[in-house]
């Protein structure tokens, strides 16, 4: 993959031309677009369009990327990224025969081991708890918590390190309204209080509502990059819903009508070539009648 030769960039991330092959067939299309520092990009879109293998070349895991992808001013994948971006994918990664707090205590100590750090240690366990709403579970064996507070473990470890980069993959899947409001509550206040950017993905849109910035995704394509705002405005919708399925509508119509121009322009030239052939064999039969009629003379 290529990348710029910048240290330091102003979005948390930019890519340009960003394509992703998986199993031979591509899934992402030289993608465009940014993410701003300290804000809430959501990553919407349906089921398969991509969301997840753009996470996964972001965060550095996903194999076949090419383009140019920066994160946090490094090519993607970097080794100098691995503490400073947080990732939650969408199943949780979690010890179910540990406890909550075993848990984090674990991760803690893979991040920062040794004697020196168990008190700074100790202090990013509980703040990482707390943030997630868990103190009450914390010595509650994982095996026994619900898929909702599971996944608030994930989200927990992947905390401990006070990313500056958060990606979370749907981590609202299965919540409860309640439990969902608490954890955008908590993302608007990881962006507000400690300038994390946070890049989460959703096939929900009322949840497109509550972020900064939206990415829209349509079959590895990026449809729009703009506010929830913008996106009414410009489309003249109520919602970022009916916002999208215009957008979706525009591109699908935008589509038939390619499609229907490179048919025509098929027809045209079979048409061409057609004509072609006719006229050679007419000018063959002429030479031929011709070569004929010379054979005739010399008789
Ligand atoms: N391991 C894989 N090998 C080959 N193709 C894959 C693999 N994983 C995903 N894909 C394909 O890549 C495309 C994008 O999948 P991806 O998981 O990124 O979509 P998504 O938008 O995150 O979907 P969802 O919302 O269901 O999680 C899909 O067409 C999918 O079939």
């Amino acid at each position: 993959m290529m990348n710029s030769a910048r240290t330091a960039d102003a979005n948390a991330v930019e890519a340009r031309g960003l394509t992703v092959v998986r199993g031979g067939r591509t899934v992402l299309r030289g993608l465009d677009f940014t993410v701003e520092p300290g804000r809430i990009t959501g990553l919407l879109g349906p089921s398969g369009c991509g969301k997840s293998t753009l996470m996964r070349a972001v965060v550095g895991t996903q194999a076949k990327v090419t383009g140019t992808l920066d994160v946090l001013g490094r090519p993607a994948g970097h080794p100098s990224l691995r503490p400073r971006i947080g990732y939650v994918t969408q199943a949780p990664s979690v010890y179910t025969d540990l406890t909550v707090r075993q848990n984090l205590d674990y991760f803690a100590a893979v991040l920062r081991p040794g004697r020196t750090h168990r008190a700074s240690r100790e202090e990013a366990v509980s703040r990482a708890i707390g943030d997630v709403d868990l103190t009450r579970h914390a010595d509650a064996l994982a095996g026994n918590l619900s898929g909702g507070q599971l996944s608030r473990v994930s989200l927990a470890v992947a905390l401990l390190a006070t990313p500056e980069l958060l990606v979370l993959d749907e981590p609202t899947v299965g919540l409860d309204p309640v439990l969902r409001r608490d954890l955008w509550n908590l993302f608007h206040g990881l962006a507000a209080d400690r300038g994390t950017t946070v890049l989460v993905s959703s096939h929900v849109m009322d949840e497109a509502e509550r972020c900064h910035r939206l990415l829209l995704m349509r079959e590895g394509e990026i449809l729009a990059d703009d506010t929830p705002d913008g996106l009414r405005t410009r489309t003249d919708s109520a919602t970022v819903e009916e916002a999208f399925l215009h957008l979706v509508d525009e591109a699908t119509a935008n589509q038939a009508t390619a499609n229907q121009a490179t048919a025509n322009q098929a027809t045209a030239n079979e048409a061409t070539a057609s004509e072609a052939t006719a006229s050679e064999t007419a000018a063959s039969g002429a030479t031929e009648d011709e070569a004929a009629a010379c054979q005739e003379k010399t008789r």
